[in-house]
């Protein structure tokens, strides 16, 4: 990992989160979060300067669910991770997570709900200086006041849980490891605090298709056992098909498919099955 993306990701792991002025957004039409929703965006507009991202984009996880989100590079697919992180301010709309507008929290309001999430970024971003032990201990370094037998324990069972032996790998380097070992501590590390929510961005890219297999499997575990409510990136409609409960499909700055993976595979619109390219 390059340092300019081991500062990001040290910067997201410390939950740094954008500390900026909140314009101020009208709130009389606002029907506010959605029950049962855990994550949910609310007609969100987004633009980068000129060129805007996001036109009034709406879907929601139910807790528990995976939301998988597609769509053709640029489409704003990671942006929509970086919003529900509050890396990102919407210019309108809102982005509840577990009922409360991020964006109009003070920071440390934000901060609190920002530790409820686990983020397992794009090519797993370890720190390569650090042994797996180190990279999966930081964020409990970082947000707990654990011993070392504490962080120990912990760091184990999040090993174990992505099925690392803890022995084998704890002092290896992330350079020692294959991509597959290091998308788990990836994994491993997000997990660390035990998040209710996780956010992965691209998490089987680069990989061949038994590990792609392998890590699809592992996200399924974190939703069957640990009924964590999920957002996945990714490119790979396989392993989104086998995963997703909700498949969101970005296109043109809009949502232009919410649904099953069983309703995207029926639906009839032109566009969403030149996109699934006879899969
Ligand atoms: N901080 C930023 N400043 C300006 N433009 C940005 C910024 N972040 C993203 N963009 C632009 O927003 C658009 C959407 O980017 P995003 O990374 O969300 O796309 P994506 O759908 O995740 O793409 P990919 O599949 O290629 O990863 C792109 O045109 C990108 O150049």
């Amino acid at each position: 990992m390059d340092e300019t993306a081991e500062r990001r990701v040290r910067q997201t792991i410390r939950d740094s989160l954008h500390d900026g002025t909140t314009a101020e957004r009208p709130r009389a039409e606002d029907p506010g979060p959605a029950a049962g929703a855990i994550i949910e965006l609310e007609r969100v507009f987004l633009g980068f300067g000129e060129n805007q991202i996001l036109e009034d984009v709406s879907f929601l996880a139910q807790r528990g669910e995976t939301i998988a989100v597609v769509g053709e590079s640029g489409t704003g697919k990671s942006t929509t991770l970086k919003l529900i992180l509050r890396h990102l301010q919407p210019d309108s709309g809102r982005v509840y997570v577990d009922g409360e507008d991020i964006a109009s929290l003070s920071f440390q309001e934000a901060l609190r709900v920002r530790k409820r999430m686990g983020m397992v970024f794009q090519g797993a971003a370890l720190f390569d200086s650090m042994t797996v032990y180190e990279n999966v201990a930081y964020p409990l370094r970082e947000h707990t006041e654990y011993d070392e037998d504490e962080i120990e324990r912990r760091v184990r069972e999040k090993l174990e849980f992505v099925d690392l032996e803890p022995d084998r790998v704890m002092e290896q380097l992330p350079s020692e490891l294959s991509g597959g070992m290091r998308k788990r501590v990836g994994v491993a590390r997000a997990i660390a605090n035990d998040p209710q929510i996780m956010l992965y961005d691209e998490p089987t890219s680069g990989l061949d298709p038994l590990t792609t297999g392998t890590i699809t499997r592992l996200i399924m575990k974190l939703q069957r056992e640990l009924h964590v409510t999920s957002i996945v990136v990714s490119h790979d409609i396989r392993s989104v098909f086998r995963m997703a409960s909700q498949v969101a499909v970005l296109a043109d700055k809009h949502i232009r498919f919410f649904g099953t993976p069983e309703e995207m595979a029926a639906s009839d619109d032109r566009y969403i099955q030149d996109f699934l390219g006879g899969f």
